[in-house]
């Protein structure tokens, strides 16, 4: 029988945003300022540095004139490298501070990963690791880019392209600085990486949180699920929707009018995500299933698949079955093909 978790315990769980981005472009300067906005009141941070101290002496409580400073450090290296005990760690203090009463009480977490880390095991170890998953639920990966280096940096250093790939949204930092052709010459590297994320400005850390984070992610009400959203952003679905990008990366657009019979759909997709592996860089639905009001939603990142959440009912009108594939080197044509025999009578 087919398990889903009801969209009330995942809005029960603490919402996690990563917020990764190659050295010095920029990633703590926009956390500074969006922590000093109201809408984001009550945000955690778990920062990732090279360093050599301790986590515990770092959970700083100071008052920055907006509160108290909601702050641990991870100093171990690289967050992506020495994943498992690190992040788990780190979280499961900030909830036990927290519990105690010695840390305020916060509604939402950033995590800060170092800039060489690859966002990808992180965003894996929050859908994977049974004790995270459980209290937390990704939101958002967001990813800084340097104006004026950000094109050289994608070009030399493999980590920026991996960021820049994974993200949802990616930031152009440093735009004060930056020749309309720098700019230019990013924007277009991003989008043959990340077709499909949008990207947004933030000059000197300035920028909106409602135009970085899902609603949900800031905890308005009847906000819906964070892909939602992301499905609504895309150009108008057309069945078998493909963007062929540089570098082997892509995206295609699966659309059907019917629901997907649930326990086919589920068999084909743990397929395509074993046979994927670390190729399918992310993949983010909104499935009909037969017998429910709503559709159920579903993301991985690469093979790493997050508990599908059912939906009460559908966000629109738009009751097409949805799922977007962003693969990198992978033939889409059998993928098409597979997707297609769901809706084959047996
Ligand atoms: N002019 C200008 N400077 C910026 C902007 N964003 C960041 N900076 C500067 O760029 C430098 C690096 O910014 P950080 O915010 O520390 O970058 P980071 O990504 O956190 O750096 P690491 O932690 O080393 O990876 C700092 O000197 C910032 O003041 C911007 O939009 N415009």
């Amino acid at each position: 029988m087919a398990r889903f978790v009801p969209d009330a315990a995942e809005q029960a769980r603490l919402p996690v945003a990563i917020l990764g981005g190659f050295l010095g472009s920029g990633k703590t300067t926009l956390l500074n300022a969006l922590l000093r906005h109201p809408a984001m009141a009550d945000t955690a941070v778990a920062i990732n540095e090279f360093g050599e101290v301790p986590i515990d002496q770092h959970l700083v409580e100071a008052d920055s004139g907006t509160g108290p400073d909601r702050t641990v450090t991870m100093a171990n290296g690289c967050l992506c490298c020495d994943l498992s005990g690190d992040l788990e760690g780190a979280v499961m203090r900030i909830f036990s501070r927290r519990e105690a009463g010695t840390l305020p009480r916060f509604a939402r977490l950033i995590v800060e990963p170092s800039g060489l880390a690859d966002p990808s095991p992180i965003a894996q170890a929050l859908l994977r690791n049974p004790i995270l998953s459980r209290v937390l639920r990704l939101d958002a990966i967001l990813v800084t880019a340097d104006a004026v280096l950000g094109r050289g940096q994608l070009a030399r250093h493999p980590e920026a392209r991996a960021q820049a790939s994974l993200a949802d949204r990616l930031l152009l930092t440093k735009t004060d600085l930056a020749e309309p052709a720098e700019e230019a010459a990013l924007r277009e590297a991003l989008s043959g990486l990340n077709p499909l994320a949008p990207l947004t400005r933030c000059r000197r850390g300035e920028a909106d949180p409602a135009a970085l984070f899902p609603a949900r992610f800031l905890g308005l009400p009847g906000a819906p699920p964070p892909v939602v959203e992301w499905l609504a952003g895309l150009p108008a679905p057309a069945p078998h929707r493909h963007h062929a990008h540089s570098q082997g990366i892509a995206s295609l657009s699966l659309v059907s009018d019917a629901p997907p019979p649930w326990e086919g759909f589920e068999a084909w997709f743990r397929r395509v995500r074993i046979e994927g592996g670390e190729r399918l860089l992310r993949a983010k639905g909104l499935i009909g299933v037969p017998g429910r009001p709503g559709p159920v939603v579903v993301q991985a990142v690469q093979h790493v698949l997050h508990p599908p959440v059912a939906l009460p009912s559908w966000p629109a009108d738009d009751r097409r079955s949805r799922l977007v594939l962003i693969t990198d080197g992978i033939p889409h044509a059998p993928l098409r093909a597979g997707w297609d025999a769901l809706f084959q009578p047996a």
